[in-house]
């Protein structure tokens, strides 16, 4: 059998370098980067959406971690996040992957889950 998306991914480390660089691409996304540099200014709020974006992946990706941040619905209710939006946030996820040189079976993988969490983010 093939190793876990968590091993894959680089487990705990690489996931924690891969969001660092995620949220990086963001804060320089101009179509996106309003909803991220106010977090420039909350480092600890910053520190704590990142821990649980680690743990939320490296949970979805087969790893031990477990996830105590809140539901995706939630999270992003009030925002009004749009379609396009996404795009960009799953545009800066498929960057990073490719600059830490993940094969495209790994990248497919990221993508079906992206793919199935967008109906709980865009538009609440
Ligand atoms: C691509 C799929 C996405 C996933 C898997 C995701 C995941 C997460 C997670 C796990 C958190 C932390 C929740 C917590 O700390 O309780 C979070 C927070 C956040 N997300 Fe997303 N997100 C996605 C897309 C987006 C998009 C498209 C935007 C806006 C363009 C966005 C904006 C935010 C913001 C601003 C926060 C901080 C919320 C707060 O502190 O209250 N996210 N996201």
């Amino acid at each position: 059998m093939s190793e876990s998306l968590f091993v894959r991914l680089g487990s705990k480390k690489g996931i924690i370098k891969i969001v660092d660089d995620v949220v990086e691409a963001h804060m320089n996304n101009p179509i996106i980067s309003a909803r991220f540099t106010p977090y420039l200014e909350q480092p600890e709020n910053l520190a704590m959406v990142k821990k649980h974006t680690v743990d939320f992946f490296s949970m979805g990706s087969g790893g031990p971690q477990a996830y105590t941040g809140r539901d995706m619905e939630t999270t992003h209710k009030g925002m009004n996040i749009s379609a396009a939006e996404y795009m960009e946030t799953m545009d800066d996820i498929f960057k990073v992957l490719d600059k830490h040189e993940k094969d495209d079976q790994t990248k497919k993988d990221v993508l079906e889950i992206l793919w199935s969490l967008k109906g709980m983010i865009i538009g609440k």
